[in-house]
């Protein structure tokens, strides 16, 4: 393991996840096709927690406009974000297999294991156990010292080998990893040349990249004529929306929609479970703001938050050590672009560490300028360190006026914001007036895009215009892209083209975007890794010590035996809790032991369980016990109720709860 990857029992924790159907491959009992998942009832009540703390922290709290729009789109909507030309991901291929990998993932994997290879090779070296040849020894041999096997070992950049590299070569693969995702499809190509980068599995040389778009494509209607997309992201639909929801917040700004929803891309090779899938659920907000105004009005409440942050200079040097600082520190410095921005790195900060993720594993890396989206001018993403390495779990973007523009230009909507001005605006501007008499029967249907295009010249445009005509007594105007294409002449007696005094009360500008854009799968993920532990005694069972806000099952409540006795106070309890909005299971299976029933639920990362015994048909009490400390307390089963319902909602915490009850023997509680 490099220090870039967190250490934990990977094949342990998928084997939990497996068998206690957190989220399994999709149509498994038919030949399973890579990069869909169903999620089952554990990791579903997880992702349903994760979306509405989400609603909570962002739609409520924020006060945005939250819509649901259409996953299928007409092709032209995405012709015209951009998405049809630009969304893609270079892809090369074995030149004898055929097989096909994403070219920057390729040359990542096998540089990774290169350097693994190296360290290694040093520490057999330090060891002795070097044969005395240092260049290649299978890795079997030097990870059975550790204990694992070859096959455990094996890395998406082929087998480790320990091989021992000159410093500055390691020098040289650390730098371009650090910026891994600046390299185009040129920039790969050289890499896959100059360092001999093969598919890792066959040895053979792989093609020069070549791009691939990730949308699906789709046919809409029976004649297959209108074609259609499945969407990419759910931004889209926010920005052909943008007059309406500007309208229904009364023209106010600056304002957010948001929007919860299944997005698709064509993934080359999904990969790492939930990380690289081809349907996964985002979580989007586009923040409308003026681009002179770019200050948040809640500025204040992140600016003191502390984030570990990687700039695009620091990669640039080759460096992964984050720079700890304040929000407000880096707005002030220029590190972070603006104050909105700012805002929204901070808010996303506090969303991860409420649900569970760990500060010490989260960082916010700047995009470098080849890796930013087509539409984005700045872009910070929010990395949990898994034990896949850093994994981009949200993407902090500024789209600047780009989508609203494009869609606005196209379709001829305005999608702008009128701002009555409280002083009127007064400047002198170069105007071009057509001459009405002349003008239209000159050039008849050609007139208004022609008007239309003088009208839309800058200053320098229309004073050549101005100059050719004095000058030759004409001048040509070229139309393209319109439904009068062509040339036309225009004369002297046709236009006037003099400065003017303008007044102005109103100020039309395209709002500026900034996007947070949430995979909630990747963040599931994350926060399992996080969440699982093993417990430090003899049965090194493992537990997910989720908190209780996003567990996926509150409280457990069991019966201590089979005893028949049990079952009435058993489902008495179960209602109280569920009536108070806790979602509770039972698990009565006679056949296990209460530890057996505790571990299993433990597992599932349930943090409370209330045990009915002998005991609670005599006086109507019950114990409580939570999952991490597995301490207990005894109480009514009224008072218990209500405890668990507040250390659910946060109104209190375990240690409140010891600190003010008296601890049950747990031997004797469950034997
Ligand atoms: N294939 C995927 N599987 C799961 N989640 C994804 C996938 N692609 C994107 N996401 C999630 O959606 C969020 C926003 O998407 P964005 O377009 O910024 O991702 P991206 O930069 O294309 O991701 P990557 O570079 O990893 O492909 C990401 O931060 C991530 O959490």
């Amino acid at each position: 393991m490099t220090d870039s990857k967190l250490n934990i029992d990977r094949v342990a924790l998928e084997q939990l996840l497996n068998k206690r159907f957190f989220y399994a491959p999709s149509f498994g009992i038919y030949e399973n096709v890579a990069g869909l998942f169903d999620f089952g009832p554990t990791g579903n009540a997880l992702q349903q927690n994760l979306i509405s703390l989400w609603r909570q922290h962002f739609v409520i709290e924020e006060d945005m406009l939250e819509v649901d729009c259409s996953i299928m789109t007409p092709s032209q909507v995405l012709k015209t974000s951009g998405h049809v030309d630009k969304f893609t991901d270079w892809m090369c291929k074995d030149t004898k297999t055929g097989e096909i990998f994403r070219a920057d993932h390729l040359v990542e994997g096998v540089l990774e294991s290169r350097i693994e290879g190296d360290v290694l090779a040093r520490k057999m070296a330090d060891m002795s156990v070097s044969d005395g040849n240092d260049k290649t020894v299978a890795t079997d041999a030097a990870s059975s010292s550790k204990g694992s096997n070859a096959k455990k070992n094996k890395k998406k950049g082929g087998p480790i080998v320990a091989t021992k590299l000159d410093d500055s070569v390691v020098e040289e693969y650390r730098n371009i990893l650090a910026q891994i995702d600046n390299f185009d499809g040129h920039g790969l190509a050289g890499l896959i040349t100059k360092y001999d980068i093969r598919n890792p599995d066959t040895g053979n040389e792989v093609t020069h990249p070549v791009e691939f778009n990730l949308m699906f494509e789709s046919n809409i209607g029976p004649t297959g004529h209108i074609k259609g997309y499945l969407r990419p992201e759910t931004a889209q639909g926010q920005f052909v929306n943008f007059a309406r929801l500007l309208d229904f917040n009364n023209q106010k700004m600056p304002f957010a929609s948001a929007m919860i929803g299944r997005s698709f891309r064509n993934e080359i090779s999904p990969r790492s479970g939930l990380l690289r899938v081809r349907e996964f659920t985002m979580a989007e907000i586009e923040h409308y703001v003026d681009p002179l105004r770019k200050q948040h009005p809640r500025f204040s409440e992140a600016a003191d938050i502390k984030v570990p942050l990687l700039p695009g200079s620091v990669q640039l040097e080759g460096k992964s050590q984050p720079i700890v600082m304040t929000i407000g520190e880096a707005v002030e410095k220029k590190i972070i672009d603006n104050q909105t921005l700012g805002y929204f790195l901070g808010r996303i900060y506090t969303y991860l560490i409420i649900i569970g993720i760990k500060p010490e594993l989260l960082r916010f890396r700047q995009h470098l300028q080849n890796e930013m989206a087509h539409y984005a001018c700045d872009c910070w993403d929010a990395e949990i360190k898994t034990s896949y390495g850093w994994i981009e779990c949200v993407g902090c973007a500024d789209r600047s006026a780009y989508d609203l523009t494009v869609h606005s230009n196209f379709t001829g909507e305005k999608l702008c914001v009128r701002e009555n001005l409280s002083e009127p605006r007064v400047y002198e501007k170069l105007v071009c007036e057509p001459n009405s008499r002349v003008f239209g029967p000159k050039l008849k249907k050609a007139a208004k895009p022609v008007q239309e295009h003088l009208a839309s010249l800058s200053a320098d445009e229309l004073t050549s215009v101005k100059n050719a005509l004095a000058k030759d007594g004409k001048a040509v105007v070229k139309l393209s892209g319109t439904t009068a294409d062509g040339e036309y002449e225009i004369t002297p007696d046709m236009v006037s083209i003099e400065n003017k005094t303008i007044t102005e009360h109103v100020r039309e500008y395209i709002p500026n975007v900034i996007e947070p854009s949430f995979g909630i799968g990747r963040i599931l993920y994350s926060l399992i890794e996080h969440s699982f532990n093993v417990r430090a005694d003899d049965e090194q069972r493992a537990v997910l010590s989720f908190k209780p806000v996003v567990a996926p099952f509150k409280c457990l409540v069991l019966p201590l035996s089979g005893h028949p006795s049990f079952e009435k106070p058993l489902l008495d309890v179960a209602r109280r809790l569920r009536s108070n909005g806790v979602p509770a299971r039972i698990d009565d299976a006679a056949s296990a032991s209460i530890g057996r029933r505790y571990a299993r639920n433990d597992e599932l990362g349930t943090p409370f369980a209330i045990t009915v015994d002998f005991q609670t048909a005599d006086d109507n009490t019950v114990t409580l016990r939570e999952r991490d400390t597995t301490k207990q307390i005894r109480g009514s089963v009224e008072e218990i109720v209500t405890l668990v319902k507040d250390l659910v909602s946060g109104n209190t915490t375990w240690d409140d709860v010891l600190a003010s009850h008296q601890l049950v023997n747990t031997a004797a509680a469950s034997s």
